[in-house]
C-alpha cells in the first residue's frame, strides 16, 4: 500500500446492500485516510458488520464503489490487511503457538520469525504461560487475545477491528487498547466497530454514526459534537428563561437550568440576551456533548421504539 498516493485508503461512495427486498445500506459514504484511526459507530443491526464484509469482498454491494488503495479489495492483496471478524474462531484443536505460526507463515513470515514473534505477543498479554495449551481451553477472553495477535502480526498496514473488546474486563480492554494504540503509532490505518465510547474518545481521529443503514453524523469528534448543535449551557439564575431560537431549555428548576445551544451562535449572544430580558445570572457553563449523549440522542428513539412495541 502506498501512502503517499492523494487516495484514501478506504473509500465508500453511494453504497447501497439489499437482503432481498430490504435495503440494510442506503447510499452511504465516507473515506478513510492514511494513518487515521476511524470509529465505526451504530447500534445493534445499523449495517457496520455488513459494511465491512462488502468492503472485503465477502458480499456483492447492490450499488455504490467500495475500495482499499483505490480498487476492490482481493485477497492476494491482502497480506497487509489485518481483519478482526465479528465472529471469532481459530483452529481450536492445536496448541496456541503452533495456531499462531500457522497464521504468521500464512501471512508471509518465516517459522522462526512467527513463533519469535507470537511468544514475545503472549508474554504481553500475560499468556505466557499458555502457549503450548490447546486453543480451546483458554478462556473466551484469552482466545480472543490470540486472535488478535494473529491479526496483528507482520504489522498490517490496513487494520479492520470488529468490535477488538467485546467482552474484555477492563484491565484487558485497556491492555488491548494500548495495544491498538501502538499499531496507530506504528503507522497502521484502522478501522475499528466498537460501542465504547471510551475507546472512541481515546483512540479515533474521526468517526461515522450509523443508523439503520444511514450516516447521522460524520467527522472529527468536535466536528461531530458541532453537528448536534454541540454546546450545553449550565445556568445558575434567578428569574425566569425566555424562550429562544437559540435554544432549547432541557432541565428547568428553581434557579438553575440546562440550556441546549441548537443554532451556531456564540455563547456571549445568548448570555448578553439572558441579561437584557431580566434574568440574574450567577453561574453561566458551557460545555460540549458528551459523545455518549449524542449517542442517546440518536438511537434514544430506536429503544423507545422497542419498548413501545413491547409494550
Ligand atoms: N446475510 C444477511 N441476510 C439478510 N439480512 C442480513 C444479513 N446480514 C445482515 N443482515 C441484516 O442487515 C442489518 C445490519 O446488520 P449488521 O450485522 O451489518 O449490523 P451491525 O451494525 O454490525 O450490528 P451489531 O452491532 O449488532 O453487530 C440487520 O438488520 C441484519 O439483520
Amino acid at each position: 500500500m502506498d501512502h503517499r498516493q492523494t487516495e484514501p485508503i478506504v473509500r465508500i461512495q453511494d453504497f447501497r446492500m439489499d437482503f432481498g427486498r430490504t435495503t440494510v445500506i442506503h447510499d452511504l459514504s465516507f473515506e478513510i485516510r492514511a494513518g487515521e484511526t476511524f470509529g465505526f459507530l451504530g447500534s445493534n443491526g445499523s449495517g457496520k458488520t455488513t459494511t465491512i464484509r462488502a468492503l472485503l469482498g465477502i458480499y456483492e454491494p447492490t450499488a455504490g464503489i467500495l475500495h482499499i488503495d483505490g480498487r476492490p479489495f482481493s485477497p492476494e492483496r491482502g497480506s497487509r490487511l489485518g481483519y478482526l471478524p465479528e465472529e471469532r474462531g481459530l483452529y481450536k484443536k492445536e496448541s496456541v503457538i503452533d495456531v499462531m505460526t500457522y497464521f504468521g507463515r500464512l501471512k508471509g513470515l518465516g517459522k522462526q520469525d512467527a513463533r519469535a514473534w507470537s511468544l514475545a505477543y503472549l508474554e504481553r498479554v500475560s499468556l505466557a504461560e499458555k502457549a503450548a495449551v490447546r486453543l480451546d481451553k483458554l478462556s473466551g477472553g484469552q482466545q480472543q487475545k490470540v486472535q488478535l495477535g494473529v491479526t496483528i502480526m507482520n504489522q498490517p498496514e490496513l487494520l479492520i477491528l470488529d468490535e477488538p473488546t467485546k467482552g474484555f474486563d477492563p484491565v484487558n480492554r485497556r491492555l488491548l487498547m494500548d495495544i491498538i494504540e501502538e499499531q496507530k503509532r506504528a503507522g497502521a490505518t484502522v478501522l475499528m466497530v466498537t460501542h465504547q465510547m471510551e475507546e472512541v474518545e481515546r483512540l479515533c481521529d474521526r468517526v461515522i454514526l450509523l443508523k439503520n443503514g444511514r450516516s447521522e453524523a460524520y467527522g472529527t469528534i468536535p466536528e461531530v459534537q458541532d453537528q448536534f448543535g454541540g454546546t450545553t449551557i449550565r445556568l445558575r439564575y434567578s428569574g425566569e428563561v425566555p424562550d429562544s431560537p437559540h435554544y432549547r431549555v432541557t432541565t428547568r428548576e428553581r434557579n438553575y437550568a440546562e440550556l441546549d445551544v441548537v443554532e451556531a451562535v456564540d455563547e456571549a449572544v445568548i448570555l448578553r440576551d439572558l441579561v437584557e430580558s431580566g434574568v440574574q445570572v450567577r453561574g453561566f457553563e458551557t460545555s460540549k456533548l458528551s459523545l455518549d449523549e449524542i449517542f442517546l440522542r440518536v438511537y434514544g428513539d430506536e429503544n423507545a421504539a422497542i419498548e413501545g412495541e413491547a409494550a
